[in-house]
């Protein structure tokens, strides 16, 4: 069995990144981008009245008086200069007119006809946004897989078309005599197909397209059928199989169809029998049965799979916290424990739940982190510091 950092850098070796293509702004969320962005604008253009109110041809005290001359609103400028005695009405977002010191908020002014007294004290410079104060033509946004703010700061940009990584096509492909899909009766000895819901989504939000495949049935005929529809995928992720079992025919199958195999079993629980490698020339994930095994690797296998397919740093977060409770000393294989992460008394705190189980999804739907128990770890005390991974 090798270790977890062994197995990822193996399973890393495996994908390369995706080729480029260019979509419009309107489907860029959550694509990555494959270079930096650079920027068209300077944003503002111009300096800018954050307020609605009126420019001052100088800064001033309370009881001072000014005329006013003109009106400036957002995109209607004022088209001279005003004097230090005089005054423009300008309303949020238009810009400043040429000779503009401040800007007083009409809050803090009294107006009787074309003359305004200042009720408080305007300084320079209040109210004022500076030309280029948020970003300015030529500066680059750097590759990231784009969230709904990168959006909008794109847009003002002027950036209309994003080049972004093809999303890798994940085939994901359970397997098992025992399942059915969600929706359907199971008979007495079945139950229903649950872990390739969670790895879609997995797939999905991470940057790529999944491809839920039919259930394969424990025969090689059934699974060499299904092999068949991963043509085209970046990545083939086989679920349950993996193990040693009489029906366990996933790396048999695989073997048979040319498998150049990287790895199987690991030093991790859960886990144990992942298995990585090379099949009809595509990278291939294969994953254990037991719905949380399955997903735990997803997030610690698949999904670094997929950022580096997208250009993005693999490797997962890990963070630390102190030991909400005891741990009792560790065995041969890291453990991922299902863990709830708060905070307790002002620092991050992480408390494993008491049922391990790998087949436990009810457990999974609390947990908000991976505790790491590194393999031969001694046993732990509450309030020692650990690491973590979110999930
Ligand atoms: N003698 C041994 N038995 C087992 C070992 C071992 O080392 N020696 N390893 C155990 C470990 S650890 C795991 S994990 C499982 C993994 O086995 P497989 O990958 O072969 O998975 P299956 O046997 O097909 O299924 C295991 C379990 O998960 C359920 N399952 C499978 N697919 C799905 C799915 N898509 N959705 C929901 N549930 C699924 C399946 O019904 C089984 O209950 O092997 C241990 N055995
Ligand atoms: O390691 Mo298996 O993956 O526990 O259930």
């Amino acid at each position: 069995m090798i270790s977890v950092a062994d197995a990822l850098a193996r399973c890393l070796a495996l994908v390369q990144q995706t080729t480029t293509e260019t979509v419009p702004l309107r489907r860029a969320n959550n694509r990555v981008m494959a270079s930096a962005a650079v920027s068209q604008m300077t944003q503002p253009p111009f300096a800018a009245s954050a307020m609605d109110g009126y420019a001052l041809g100088r800064s001033a005290g309370p009881g001072e008086t000014f005329t006013v001359i003109g009106e400036a609103g957002a995109g209607h400028g004022f088209a001279g200069a005003i004097q230090a005695d005089q005054a423009i009405r300008i309303f949020t977002g238009a810009p400043l007119p040429e000779g503009a010191a401040s800007i007083a908020i009409q809050e803090d002014i009294r107006r009787d006809g074309d003359q305004i007294t200042l009720t408080t004290t305007a300084k320079p410079g209040d109210n004022i946004r500076p030309r280029g104060q948020d970003f300015t033509f030529g500066q680059a946004l750097s590759p990231r897989l784009l969230r709904p703010n990168d959006l909008a700061l794109l847009a003002a940009m002027n950036v209309p078309e994003i080049s972004v990584r093809r999303r890798p096509i994940v085939a994901l492909m359970a397997s098992g005599d025992e399942l059915v899909m969600p929706g359907e009766t199971a008979a007495p000895d079945q139950i229903i197909a649950s872990n390739t819901f969670a790895l879609a989504a997995m797939v999905e939000a991470a940057g790529g397209e999944a491809r839920m495949l039919p259930i394969a049935r424990d025969s090689e005929a059934s699974l060499r059928t299904v092999f068949a529809l991963t043509e085209g995928c970046d990545l083939i992720v086989t679920v349950g199989g993996a193990s040693v079992g009489d029906h366990d025919l996933v790396g048999k199958v695989a073997a048979d169809l040319g498998l150049e195999r990287a790895f199987w079993q690991i030093a991790m629980r859960p886990g144990k029998p992942l298995m990585a490698g090379k099949v009809l020339g595509i990278p291939m994930l294969g994953l254990p049965g037991n719905p949380v095994s399955a997903i735990v690797c997803g997030h610690l296998f698949m999904v670094p799979m997929l950022k580096a397919m997208l250009g993005l740093a693999p490797e997962p977060q890990v963070l630390t916290a102190r030991l909400g409770s005891d741990q009792p000393a560790n065995g041969p294989r890291d453990h991922y424990m299902r863990a709830r992460l708060s905070i307790e008394a002002g620092q991050p705190t992480i408390t494993a739940f008491a049922r391990q189980d790998s087949a436990l999804l009810t457990i999974l739907t609390e947990a908000n982190a991976l505790l790491i128990r590194p393999l031969g770890d001694g046993p732990r005390s509450a309030g020692e510091v650990v690491n973590y991974i979110p999930i």
